[in-house]
């Protein structure tokens, strides 16, 4: 199933991120994608905080549909154009519980595993993997298809991390080196006797001077050939029944030219 869902609201302002979902998608040209409304509640400036989450009521709505298309539909696969990062707890917990022992792999400069109590932001998109840890709100457990164990989380490009995110990181289990070697990851996976992946692939975990049309530059990210190889190296090894192309931002298509071998690569292949 190929899903187009340009959620912002879990960036708390960002509307640049719908836009940027919406080039892709343009870029793509694909008609098999299947479009998840967005929620019509006030979101952003003047959006509504609740349980520590900006915009709770939008991102609740909307993920509701989410979670009730992919039900209906019951997919063996899926492909998303996002959006932002906080949408993967409806495809990430789907398809934890159809494939056993699924690796999750983060692409991202980001952990993206706050609680919503430590949060600096209290925007949604810095908490997903904790809501699929089952440590989240109990406010967004409904959302939940099924919850992720500590030791099938990958982190790739990961540099921008909370304190509270690294405290959760330190208590183990947690694959989260400073520098990415494809070799060792993929013994590490192969050691836990993982076969089925999900992808997530925020572009904010590459190095801005390659490509920088996303919600947030942080330096020191990787590189597109290092990207490009290791999605090739985990798609010849693994079997990925699901990943995610999110937060770009550019709404010129001629703009994401740096980066269509990392979207072909993580939509069409
Ligand atoms: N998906 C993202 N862009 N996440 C950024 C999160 C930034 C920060 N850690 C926060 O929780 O607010």
């Amino acid at each position: 199933m190929k899903i187009y869902f340009p959620q912002w609201q879990g960036s708390g302002t960002g509307k640049s991120i719908e836009d940027g979902a919406r080039t892709i998608l343009d870029y793509l040209d694909d008609p098999e994608f299947v479009h998840i409304p967005l929620s019509k509640i006030t979101a952003g400036k003047n959006g509504e905080k609740k349980h520590h989450i900006n915009n709770y009521d939008a991102i609740n709505e909307q993920l509701t549909r989410l979670k009730t298309s992919i039900s209906q539909k019951q997919p063996k696969t899926i492909k998303t154009i996002g959006g932002d990062c906080g949408l993967e707890i409806i495809p990430v917990s789907y398809l934890n519980q159809k494939y056993t022992n699924l690796g999750v792999i983060w692409f991202d400069a980001h952990a993206d595993i706050n609680k919503p109590c430590d949060s600096p932001s209290c925007n949604f998109h810095g908490m997903p993997l904790r809501t699929l840890l089952g440590e989240g709100s109990e406010h967004m457990n409904n959302l939940l298809f099924s919850t992720i164990e500590a030791s099938q989380i990958h982190y790739i490009g990961v540099r921008d991390i909370d304190d509270t995110e690294q405290n959760r990181i330190d208590t183990g289990e947690i694959y989260a080196p400073k520098k990415t070697n494809i070799i060792d990851l993929i013994n590490t996976l192969q050691s836990k006797k993982i076969t089925n992946l999900y992808l997530h692939f925020d572009f904010d975990c590459l190095e801005p001077n390659d490509y920088n049309k996303t919600y947030y530059q942080v330096t020191d990210g990787v590189t597109i050939p290092e990207a490009e190889t290791c999605i090739k190296a985990l798609q010849q090894n693994f079997s990925i029944v699901g990943s995610s192309a999110l937060e770009s931002i550019t709404t010129e298509i001629s703009e994401l030219h740096p980066i269509k071998g990392i979207i072909e690569l993580l939509i069409n292949k």
